[in-house]
């Protein structure tokens, strides 16, 4: 029996007399790809930034390994193990693609700002442990070949697997994918697929965002449908792309597939 990893329930977001939540509920089971898909504004981001830690629900509960997370600020929701990418490219253009890396073990570490400072052994042991960290974070990727450059000299799609490393830099067992190929071009988005594969198969869950519907259904056995902050549907492919409410939440909202 998998372990039940996140359990969203009856989660409300209320922002002034907007409902951008409306008692949703669904699991999410350890080591699953899970897609979470709907129209434009029908809450996806609002969901993410709940179970992230950004902002609390206005109603409701979220479990993380069967601990009530809700009420916790963002920074401990990452020791526990939850990791997040972001809809718009977030990389240090300026440091190199080993340092953006690097940047994510902080959570794992406790060396202080004075440690760091002072360039203390510990801290010089614990800046060594990030290096081969984030290296071998890269090197799951493919792009241990590019540790060295400049984030900024990377293309688009290198840009958003970055970010994935960063994320997994702190060993997560569950990664929110916030549009990994919004903005990818056509000819790298499988390798964003290929990426996201991977780190599955290392045994971390994804909670996958994105509009590209080939890249979802291609990545996700099971997919949860929103629509004005509620879940009009959840199953497997198959089963979403015929559901009646699916394709009318979609037609309305002019959905485009992109790929
Ligand atoms: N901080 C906020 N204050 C007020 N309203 C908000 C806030 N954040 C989101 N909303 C509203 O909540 C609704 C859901 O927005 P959300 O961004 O979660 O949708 P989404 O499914 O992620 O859309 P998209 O696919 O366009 O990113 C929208 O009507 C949005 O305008």
């Amino acid at each position: 029996m998998p372990e039940m990893l996140l359990e969203v329930e009856r989660v409300s977001m209320r922002f002034g007399g907007l409902q951008a939540l409306a008692e949703l509920s669904f699991v999410q089971q350890a080591g699953s790809i899970q897609g979470l898909i709907g129209p434009n504004g029908a809450g996806k981001s609002t969901l993410f930034n709940v179970i992230a830690g950004v902002n609390p629900p206005t109603g409701g509960h979220v479990r993380f390994r069967g601990q009530a997370i809700e009420r916790l600020p963002a920074y401990q929701r990452i020791r526990l193990g939850i990791a997040r990418t972001f809809q718009n490219l977030q990389i240090f253009r300026d440091l190199t693609v080993l340092e953006n890396v690097m940047v994510g073990c902080h959570s794992r570490f406790h060396g202080g700002m004075f440690a760091a400072m002072l360039r203390t052994p510990r801290m010089r042991a614990e800046e060594a442990r990030m290096r081969d960290i984030a290296y071998d974070k890269l090197e799951l990727l493919g792009m241990a070949h590019k540790a060295g450059i400049q984030a900024g000299a990377l293309s688009f799609g290198e840009a958003k697997i970055l970010e994935i490393a960063r994320a997994l830099a702190g060993e997560p067992t569950l990664l929110l994918l916030d549009e990994p190929v919004a903005g990818v071009p056509h000819g790298e988005v499988a390798q964003v697929a290929d990426v996201i594969r991977r780190v599955n198969a290392q045994g971390t869950a994804i909670l996958l965002v994105e509009h590209n519907m080939r890249f979802v259904m291609g990545l996700c056995a099971h997919i949860v449908v929103l629509n004005h902050g509620c879940k009009i549907a959840e199953g497997d492919t198959r089963t979403v792309r015929t559901h009646p409410d699916v394709l009318r939440a979609y037609l309305g909202a002019e959905e485009t597939e992109h790929a």
